[in-house]
């Protein structure tokens, strides 16, 4: 089928920027993005292009190249659906937080609503996208109510996660790693390389049966999180041992069956992604009734959990046992850096835990609004919205959150952090300063000739 229209359906960290890129790589296409909040579509709209919802290097130039030529943000999602060949369903997948499956398995409602929504306003036949991190065997749902509501509307199901890392979204996507199709139909699955083909060899685009494609996006994920967890379990180990983690990851890294990428030891992955998709892929494992499976996975977000906790506890007992009314800077409230995101960003549990110890929490973050930290920390429930605006402040200026700090916790590996004055930064603290550092970006031998106490992961 020859693609002329595209419809995006989930105006996100996905949707956004993989619309934007394939929009300017085929300048022949229109694309259509389409979402219910209508904020966010009016925010990708707005003309100062600081405004767009997601914050990456490079996304703002893209858009402004093809905003109003061939890419287009709207609320009209019927019509978007209507014009469109192609439509790709790029909504959130949280884990469920109700019912059957609540803490572990991926919440499809918003995934299905897409399909009946489709499946009522289609006139014509689409061939129908899934760029959402979906439990294997979705497409099976998606095809069932497609064409049992969708009358004599021909339609294809493709499966297309998306493996971008935030913050180096573009980067990834201008030149990914592969590009994975899973689909029945070998038309639909060309129609949908050839998009892809107008920037990516083709050889890098990889065909297979939508069943491996949907579990792969799992494994990818679940894979990298491992590497993750592994090496913060040895960092526990190196602290144990005055074995350094750096050096250990640096050695096994250039064992070439190894590799070198993904063994930063930190204060425990967060985002959107790692944690969602590992309870999910342990939920369907239990649903076949493979525990042993199950376990294994499982092992890793545990992990996860406990680099998390030990972190915040470690502040605590080197802060003599106690944080109450001691005031704590810290610097960084995104999961990672070059990203507004803050999903399941360790700062948040860091923060309610040392707040849970009566400390004063003051942040700093160069991207993350005001807003969306008490939003994260709310969420949790653990006290009240006024309780939390008096135990946190937020800053603008991270000269002013750390100033009276009695330790400072770096959540976030920020470049800038690096460059700051932390001569002048050690002046304005109370002392002994504490530095805990949760990136490992910061010298110990230059924190320690300042005069910091400074601890980091895994040395
Ligand atoms: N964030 C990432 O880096 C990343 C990377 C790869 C894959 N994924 C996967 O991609 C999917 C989307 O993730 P995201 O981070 O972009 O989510 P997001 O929450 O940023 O965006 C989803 C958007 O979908 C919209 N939406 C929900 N239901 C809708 C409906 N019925 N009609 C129209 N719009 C609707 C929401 O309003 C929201 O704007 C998830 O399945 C996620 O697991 C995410
Ligand atoms: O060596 C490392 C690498 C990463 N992290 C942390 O792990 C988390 C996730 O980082 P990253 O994977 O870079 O970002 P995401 O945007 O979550 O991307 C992951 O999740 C996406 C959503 O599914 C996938 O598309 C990507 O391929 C996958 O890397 C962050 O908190 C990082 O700080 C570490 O602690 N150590």
């Amino acid at each position: 089928m020859k693609i002329n229209k595209i419809c995006c359906i989930g105006a996100g960290y996905v949707g956004g920027p993989t619309m934007a890129v394939i929009a300017k790589m085929n300048p022949n296409i229109q694309v259509t993005i389409v979402d219910i909040n209508p904020e966010r579509i009016a925010a990708w709209n707005d003309e100062d292009l600081s405004k767009l919802p997601v914050y990456e290097p490079g996304l703002a130039d893209i858009v402004a190249e093809t905003r109003g030529k061939n890419l287009f943000f709207s609320t009209e999602i019927d019509k978007g659906i209507d014009e469109a060949e192609m439509i790709f369903i790029s909504v959130n997948t949280p884990t469920k937080t109700y019912g059957k499956g609540k803490g572990m398995a991926a919440d499809l409602k918003y995934v299905e609503l897409c399909a009946r929504n489709i499946a009522d306003v289609a006139k014509s036949d689409k061939i129908v996208v899934e760029k959402s991190t979906l439990p294997v065997r979705t497409a099976q749902a998606i095809k069932s109510i497609l064409h049992n509501v969708g009358g004599d509307v021909n339609f294809q199901i493709l499966s297309n996660p998306e493996f971008l890392a935030e913050g180096t979204a573009v980067e990834d996507l201008l030149k990914p790693d592969r590009v994975l199709i899973g689909g029945e139909s070998e038309g639909a699955i060309e129609s949908l390389a050839k998009i892809y083909g107008s920037w990516v060899p083709d050889n890098q685009i990889l065909r297979t049966n939508v069943w491996s494609s949907e579990l792969s996006k799992l494994t990818a994920n679940a894979f990298l999180a491992q590497r993750i967890s592994s090496i913060n379990a040895i960092s526990e180990l190196c602290e144990h041992t005055e074995a350094d983690v750096t050096e250990v990851a640096r050695a096994i890294g250039m064992d070439s069956r190894i590799g070198p990428k993904f063994l930063n030891a930190s204060i425990g992955f967060g985002g959107s992604c790692f944690q969602k998709d590992i309870l999910n892929l342990v939920y369907i494992a239990r649903s076949y009734n493979l525990q042993a499976v199950a376990d294994y996975w499982e092992q890793v977000i545990i992990l996860n959990d406990h680099q998390k906790r030990r972190f915040s506890d470690k502040m605590i007992s080197t802060l003599y046992n106690t944080v109450s009314g001691k005031k704590i800077g810290m610097l960084g409230w995104a999961f990672k850096k070059d990203t507004n995101d803050t999903r399941e960003s360790a700062a948040i549990y860091v923060t309610d835990h040392l707040l849970n110890e009566q400390a004063e929490v003051a942040v700093y973050d160069p991207k993350v609004r005001k807003s969306q930290m008490y939003t994260d920390l709310n969420y949790l429930n653990t006290r009240s919205e006024e309780e939390n605006e008096a135990l946190m402040t937020v800053h603008n200026d991270p000269y002013e959150a750390l100033k009276d700090t009695h330790a400072i916790a770096i959540m976030t590996e920020w470049d800038e952090f690096k460059s700051y004055d932390w001569q002048k930064i050690y002046d304005i603290m109370k002392k002994p300063a504490f530095i805990f550092d949760g990136r490992n970006i910061l010298d110990k031998k230059e924190m320690n000739k300042i005069g910091f106490e400074y601890s980091s992961i895994g040395k």
